[in-house]
């Protein structure tokens, strides 16, 4: 059986996270495997409280996992603090994973900050230059690239600037803006258009977690990029599209385990 690894947070309240990610792994029939780096109180609504993992701790589930199990992809979520990155960093660089997924999660749906200030350009400089792909959302993308996005001509022109960080691809998510959620990929050669239809409807917690993952799963069984990239919006489009109305805030995604076929 394949098999995926994710570095993030906890999400208490299931929808976000750790636990969108091994739903979403196990899923697309990928077996899935965790390295907590922080643990959050969080429910649809709000995050209540956040423990960071000691960066040993976090350097001890990934050397665990690696040395014994491998991971045919990561995918690399919440990572709070520069020294949380730098461990991380430093992990991949020993255990050269073949694809690195990495969504660089900066707030909850909530509005709750994930990461502290600096924690960002710790990112560009040392995680960035390591991803096989990097999945910003539209604030996030603005951080990263250090300019507005207010339109799909923007997010070319972010693309490409976020490209030069030295990811060997970019995914930029445009759920953020107006109009059709539109994802925009950039391989340093030529831009493709992953579009979507907007869905109505307020369940969107744990969202870019999902794609993310479900990159990570289909690389693992194998596909190319492009091929992973359009599969796992179809994948995140359904999971939106069944999206659960449960709690008071934005509710999670739903994973479909039975449609999805397990390669060995
Ligand atoms: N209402 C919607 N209908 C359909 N697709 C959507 C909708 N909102 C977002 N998407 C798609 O979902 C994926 C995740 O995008 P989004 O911009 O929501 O990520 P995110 O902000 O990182 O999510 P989160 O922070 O909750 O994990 C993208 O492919 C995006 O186009
Ligand atoms: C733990 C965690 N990771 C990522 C997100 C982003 O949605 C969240 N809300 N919580």
């Amino acid at each position: 059986m394949k098999t995926a690894l994710t570095i993030a947070g906890s999400d208490s309240g299931g929808g976000a996270g750790i636990q969108a990610d091994i739903k979403t792994f196990s899923a697309l029939g990928v077996f899935g495997m965790s390295a907590i780096t922080a643990i959050t109180s969080q429910n649809t609504v709000e995050v209540r409280s956040v423990q960071l993992i000691d960066v040993n701790i976090i350097n001890d589930q990934v050397a665990a996992v690696l040395e014994d199990i491998g991971a045919d992809a990561v995918k690399i979520g919440m990572l709070a603090t520069p020294d949380i990155i730098q461990t991380v960093a430093q992990c991949l660089k020993k255990y050269k994973p073949k694809h690195i997924v990495l969504d660089p999660v900066m707030i909850s749906k909530g509005g709750h900050r994930l990461l502290e200030e600096d924690t960002m350009q710790e990112l560009k400089s040392t995680l960035i230059p390591l991803a096989s792909l990097v999945t910003p959302n539209i604030p996030e993308a603005e951080v990263l690239a250090n300019m507005p996005i207010h339109n799909e001509p923007d997010m070319y022109e972010a693309c490409r600037v976020i490209k030069k960080l030295g990811a060997q691809a970019v995914l930029i998510k445009g759920g953020h803006l107006q109009g059709n959620p539109n994802d925009l990929y950039y391989e340093g050669q030529t831009f493709q258009l992953f579009r979507g239809e907007r869905i109505e409807t307020k369940n969107v917690h744990g969202t870019g977690c999902t794609l993310s993952a479900a990159i990570a799963a289909l690389l693992a069984k194998g596909k190319e990029m492009p091929t992973a990239i359009d599969e796992a919006k179809d994948y995140i489009t359904n999971a939106i599209a069944n999206s659960l109305n449960i709690g008071q805030g934005y509710g999670p995604t739903h994973h479909f385990y039975h449609l999805y076929e397990c390669v060995t």
